[in-house]
């Protein structure tokens, strides 16, 4: 799309104010595009955005935001590390019925989702996984599970004059990344990551913000009237899988800590898991307990899952902008407050 068609074309970023929301707002402004946010809090100030308070699951807070708006962005979610379902499927999955309703009643033609490479992942190893793999029949957590709901929930709203594209990152990173690097830092100053989870040889899919961001844009630049992508998914990734343990490494010593070493079997890693959310479940009616270490994570950090992004090159040509080692230098120059200073 030329700059000038994007002149006076409003694009609504849904969840805004987060981590991939806010990257995404700065990335529309620097090509021109006018800007609407809509999220629960107001977390950055920009004189070139329209801020709109409220609660996707509420239309009538959505339907101001949406007014002349040529695309909107689905990228909220309540925090993929929470646990708690009511909230998980009342935001992924009514909220996002609500906001398809808002959309078609305020005039809005284009929905791009955030959904999450994670839908077709149950706990085994996923290779070079493709779009056509099937959902997770066992989800493992209530985020994935309302993930696949919120993602089915979008591609099946697409229609002759309503165009929907869902876009699965996965294992985002980044400056103002909330999860990947503060979760890691901390489990390392908890002088909890002094062992890799299983032989360490795992491949996973680490994908840059800036590289999440170009697929969303690319996808809403192509979402047009019988465009091949109306209707469908597509992995982004960096297309550069990497040892899980490699990669968390590379960040704990970018910022000056140890990285783990020795190596503990994935099967007790993974049963001291299960049994820690047995005990958080028992303890839910006294205290609400989320412990770093679930069945998730443990899977996530013991297991292959690498996604092919091919068919988002040969249907956007997608291309990552910003590698891998260039990626984790500037996240990890972009955190000075976690560097370790007790070297
Ligand atoms: N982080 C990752 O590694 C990956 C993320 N994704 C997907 O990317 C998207 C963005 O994730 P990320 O940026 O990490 O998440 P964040 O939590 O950083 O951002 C989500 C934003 O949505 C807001 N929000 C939550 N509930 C509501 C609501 N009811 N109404 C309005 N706004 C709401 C949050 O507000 P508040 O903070 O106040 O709750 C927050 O500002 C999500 O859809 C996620 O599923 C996919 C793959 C990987
Ligand atoms: C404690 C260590 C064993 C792990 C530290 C890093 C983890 C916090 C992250 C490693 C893989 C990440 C990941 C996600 C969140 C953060 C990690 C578990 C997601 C679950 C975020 C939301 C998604 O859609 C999928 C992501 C998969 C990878």
């Amino acid at each position: 799309m030329e700059a000038t068609d994007r002149q006076g074309k409003i694009c609504l970023v849904v969840g805004g104010g987060g981590f991939l929301g806010r990257h995404i707002v700065e990335k529309l402004l620097d090509r021109g595009y006018e800007v609407h946010v809509f999220d629960l809090r107001e977390t950055f100030k920009d004189d070139r955005v329209t801020y709109f308070l409220g609660d996707l699951c509420k239309k009538e807070d959505l339907l101001p935001a949406m007014k002349d708006v040529f695309v909107v962005f689905h990228c909220a979610t309540p925090s993929p590390l929470s646990n708690n379902k009511e909230l998980f499927h009342k935001v992924n999955c009514h909220g996002t019925k609500t906001i398809i309703e808002a959309c078609k009643e305020a005039g809005v033609k284009r929905l791009v989702l955030t959904s999450s490479a994670s839908v077709v992942y149950e706990g085994k190893d996923v290779e070079n996984g493709t779009e056509d793999l099937p959902y997770a029949c066992k989800p493992m957590d209530y985020y994935t599970e309302t993930k696949i709901l919120q993602e089915k929930i979008v591609l099946e709203a697409n229609s002759d004059d309503f165009f929907t594209v869902a876009i699965r990152p996965h294992g985002i990173f980044g400056p103002r990344d909330p999860h990947m690097v503060p979760t890691t830092v901390r489990t390392a100053k908890a002088g909890k990551m002094k062992f890799k989870i299983g032989d360490g040889k795992n491949i996973v899919d680490f994908t840059f913000v800036e590289n999440v961001v170009h697929g969303h844009i690319l996808a809403a630049e192509h979402l047009e009237p019988g465009s091949k992508i109306c209707g469908k998914a597509y992995h982004i990734t960096n297309d550069e899988p990497i040892f899980f343990w490699d990669f968390l490494s590379k960040i704990l010593t970018g910022l000056g800590y140890n990285a783990p070493k020795k190596n503990l079997p994935f099967w007790l890693v993974y049963i001291i898991a299960v049994i820690l959310q047995v005990i958080c479940f028992l303890l839910k009616p006294i205290k609400q307990i989320h412990p770093t270490f679930t069945p998730m994570t443990v899977s996530l950090a013991g297991t292959h899952h690498y996604y092919s992004c091919q068919r988002a090159i040969a249907d956007m040509g997608y291309k990552p902008l910003v590698n891998l080692d260039d990626a984790i230098q500037k996240t990890v120059d972009s955190f000075p407050e976690l560097r370790n200073t007790s070297k």
